[in-house]
């Protein structure tokens, strides 16, 4: 069959791009995604996702290579493998991260667009916020934006604690302020996720013009003449080739783009050589500027019945599972992680270096599965803009075999010295009412735990990350040699070939990155097509100017 685009990888920005090629310009769109349907259930209910997190069927659990500053440990990196990707398992924390991350991205790229005044209205153009509609937000959009129909007992406590030790409430996280503590909007409506596929793709493959074929892994790019002509892709055993007359758009997220350039020959030269992969381009950036939020638990037990453990089971979870059917309220409609707040540990008034989550249970990684379960709180400090950078690069030539994947965690000193200060203030917010009354102990890092090197040494083995690689084959200006992409994200060196995901970050944001991951399918849309994005919204103008 002839087709325009073929878009590998159906995830967040996957199915943006293809939903709108397909659905708005009238494109014949391929999508190929190596994962399953998005069919299961657990995936509509948003406190599903805590269950989706250990199955393999949904999830790639890349294996990082030892870590050197983590006394050799191989954290997990999960991420979504599915249709819709990690819009499909994610916590749908709806978070854009600060106005100044993009005002870096438009001063490291030279390019103003990606500034954050210019690309705040695709931001609210496609979004449907159900209490905001103002300069920051958007109402009529694709993109649901909620309140959480139910907040536990012990978010609620979280974020009264975390107003008495010094940090002012805030109901916006995406407005004025970053700074403060509140309960997180959700990419969530009725009860049910909003995922790229409900918002993108699922409507325009209503037009018979976007074809999806999951369970298909895409090996590399057909490249003739210098341009992209296809792809090659493993289908039940047989390795097959689709082509296409316009454009090979890779969404395969931070980890797998850079491997399925690799493995096409486009990136380092010498590493290319290393296995015997002939080189196309020799892109040096390819793989490099790794960046992921790492998060450092403090865990305490509850002295009574609070949050969630032991809602799936039992006649809570009948209990539960009723409420939702029949109302489509409670705890169901959670998704476990419903308050947060954002703060600087050296100096509470200034700009946010710190996104700290409160999870209403014990929540730890998969190494740390002696902890008895019990009623329990974890607070998690993030580090917004982690200074480590690490790589990923091929452990061989076969396209079966998982990349080598360093994040390098804690390779920038300041990264562990922002994280002690989270658990310091995470204890604060511990020791404060109505929280102090609801805590029995703290377990991690543990009370007898003061000193900076107690709790360096906690951090590096309890350490792990937020799900959020990005920067993997950065976008930049022509005279940046490490540049993979132009800032119009077309691959350097190849025609018809552009990279549109979270690899295309120059840096991280400073909060959850699934929405500065769809402004960056936005705007590609844009790019593709050269027609300016159709605008759902009508933001309301107000002269205000956000801060951080
Ligand atoms: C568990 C988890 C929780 C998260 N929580 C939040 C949150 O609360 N809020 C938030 O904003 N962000 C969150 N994120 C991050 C957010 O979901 C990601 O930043 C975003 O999904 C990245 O989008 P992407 O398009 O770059 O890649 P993805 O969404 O990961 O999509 C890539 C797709 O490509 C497919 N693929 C990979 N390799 C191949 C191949 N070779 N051939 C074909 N297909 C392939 C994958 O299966 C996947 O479906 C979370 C992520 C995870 C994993």
């Amino acid at each position: 069959m002839s087709r325009d685009y073929i878009v590998v990888g159906g995830g967040t920005a996957g199915c943006l791009v293809a939903g709108k090629l397909a659905g708005e310009h009238g494109a014949r769109v391929l999508v190929i995604e190596a994962g399953p349907s998005d069919k299961n259930p657990l995936i509509r209910m948003p406190a599903g996702f805590v269950k989706l997190l250990g199955v393999e069927k949904y999830m790639w659990f890349y294996k990082s290579v030892p870590q050197q500053r983590l006394g050799g440990r191989t954290p997990i990196v999960p991420q979504g493998r599915v249709l819709g990707g990690g819009s499909s398992v994610n916590a749908m924390v709806y978070m854009r991260g600060q106005p100044a991350d993009y005002e870096r991205w438009a001063e490291t790229t030279g390019d103003a667009q990606w500034g954050y005044e210019s690309l705040l209205p695709y931001f609210t153009g496609m979004e449907d916020n159900d209490r905001l509609n103002d300069r920051f937000h958007g109402v009529g959009g694709p993109w649901k934006v909620s309140d959480l129909r139910h907040i536990s007992e012990l978010s609620r406590a979280f974020v009264l604690a975390a107003q008495a030790a010094g940090l002012p409430h805030n109901g916006d996280f995406n407005g004025v302020s970053q700074r403060g503590v509140g309960a997180y909007q959700v990419n969530v409506r009725d009860g049910k996720r909003c995922s790229a596929v409900d918002a993108f793709l699922r409507p325009a493959m209503k037009t018979g013009r976007a074809e999806v074929k999951t369970g298909c892994l895409v090996h590399s790019v057909i490249v003739e003449n210098g341009h992209a002509a296809g792809v090659r892709y493993l289908e039940n055993g047989t390795v097959r080739e689709a082509r296409c007359d316009a454009e090979v758009i890779l969404a395969a997220g931070a980890i797998a783009t850079p491997k399925a350039l690799m493995l096409s020959g486009i990136g380092p030269a010498d590493h290319l050589a290393e296995h015997g992969i002939k080189t196309l381009v020799d892109l040096p950036g390819v793989g490099s500027n790794l960046q992921d939020h790492t998060e450092t638990p403090v865990v305490a037990l509850c002295n009574g019945p609070y949050g969630y453990f032991g809602h799936d089971r039992g006649w809570r979870q009948i209990r539960n599972g009723l409420e939702y059917l029949l109302n489509g309220t409670g705890p169901v409609t959670s998704n476990g992680v419903e308050a947060g707040a954002f703060f600087d540990p050296d100096d509470l008034s200034g700009t946010p270096k710190i996104q700290q989550f409160c999870v209403p249970s014990v929540y730890l990684d998969k190494d740390h599965t002696d902890q008895k379960a019990s009623f329990g709180i974890t607070l998690n400090s993030c580090v917004a803009r982690p200074g480590s950078r690490g790589s990923i690069r091929l452990a061989s030539a076969d396209p079966g075999e998982q990349p080598l994947i360093d994040p390098n965690y804690f390779a920038d000193p300041e990264d562990l010295r922002l994280s002690i200060g989270g658990v310091r203030h995470a204890r604060e917010i511990l020791a404060q009412e109505p929280l102090r009354s609801m805590i029995a102990s703290e377990v991690f890092p543990g009370p007898d735990k003061v000193s900076d090197e107690d709790l360096a040494a906690h951090a590096r083995r309890f350490v792990k990350t937020v799900y959020h690689p990005v920067g993997t084959c950065r976008m930049g200006h022509d005279d940046d040699a490490d540049a993979v992409l132009s800032t119009d994200l077309k691959v350097r060196g190849v025609e018809r070939l552009r990279v549109v995901d979270a690899s295309a970050m120059p840096s991280i944001v400073s909060g959850n990155t699934n929405a500065a991951v769809l402004v960056i399918a936005d705007k590609a849309v844009e790019f593709i097509t050269g027609r300016a994005r159709q605008s759902a919204a009508n933001p309301v103008a107000a002269p205000l100017l956000q801060t951080a």
